[in-house]
């Protein structure tokens, strides 16, 4: 069998950093860059402007096969725009609405198999470094390097808060931490591929850590 191209995971909780980690990395090391949450916040965004019901499985998992999603990728590891279905829709991505959409229609398992070819498709030359929730452990299960990002629940809604201030985007503090604990259990707790770190991963608590920090030591990972 040939050489496969390398794959980094990262996997982690809402707001432990695995996108602007993963995006840092990917430009460091010139490898490919999955976002495999945007994919699932663009399928129930997609759903909800077809007014598709996110708790009808089969119907989502319809809307998830048959939905446009293109990255036009930022700058030196900037966020990239998401184009669904020929709208740049990479703001209302970003809401936390969005994220909860995304999780309650992650649960469902044909929607989780309308994603894995799509998914698996990113693994391009010279690598990829890929960031979710089960990169580790169902799509790249052979990756040659994985990590599980986590931080302080606290911490998490924190650098969210800031994230969404940044933005002009008002919500509170404490809001916030609710919705992340909340996802994080429904994300934890559902029956198919489950957030939980990979029985090889490295892991890494972020709390505290500068982003720099934490890039050098996932890319001392890779380039030891
Ligand atoms: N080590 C860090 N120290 C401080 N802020 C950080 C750190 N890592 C990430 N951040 C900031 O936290 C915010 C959330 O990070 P990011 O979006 O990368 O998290 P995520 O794990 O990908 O979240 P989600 O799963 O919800 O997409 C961003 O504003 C980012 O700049
Ligand atoms: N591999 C993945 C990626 C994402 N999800 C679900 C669960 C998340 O709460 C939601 C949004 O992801 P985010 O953009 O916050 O990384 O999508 C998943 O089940 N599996």
């Amino acid at each position: 069998m040939g050489k496969q191209v390398p794959v980094l995971t990262i996997d982690g909780p809402s707001g432990s950093g695995k996108g602007t980690i993963s995006r840092l990395v990917a430009v460091r090391l010139g490898w490919h860059y999955l976002d495999s949450g945007a994919l699932y916040r663009a399928v129930g965004l997609a759903a909800a402007w077809s007014e598709v019901d996110l708790s009808d499985a089969e119907a989502v998992a319809a809307c998830a096969r048959r939905t446009e999603i293109e990255f036009r990728t930022g700058e030196g590891g900037a966020e990239p725009h998401v184009i669904v279905n020929g709208k740049d829709a990479t703001h209302q991505l970003r809401m936390e609405t969005a994220g909860a959409a995304a999780s309650a229609i992650a649960a469902h398992p044909p929607v989780r198999d309308a994603l894995l070819d799509l998914q698996r498709s990113f693994r391009r030359s010279p690598g990829l470094v890929a960031d979710g929730r089960d990169m580790g452990t169902v799509i790249f299960p052979d990756a040659a390097y994985k990590v599980f990002l986590t931080a302080s629940a606290r911490e998490r809604a924190e650098r969210r808060h800031k994230q969404l201030k940044d933005k002009g985007v008002s919500v509170t503090l404490d809001g916030l931490l609710r919705e992340i604990l909340a996802r994080d259990a429904r994300d934890a707790e559902r029956a198919v591929a489950p957030l939980r770190p990979a029985e090889d991963a490295v892991h890494i608590d972020t709390t505290g850590l500068s982003i720099e920090t934490v890039v050098a030591r996932v890319l001392a990972l890779v380039n030891p």
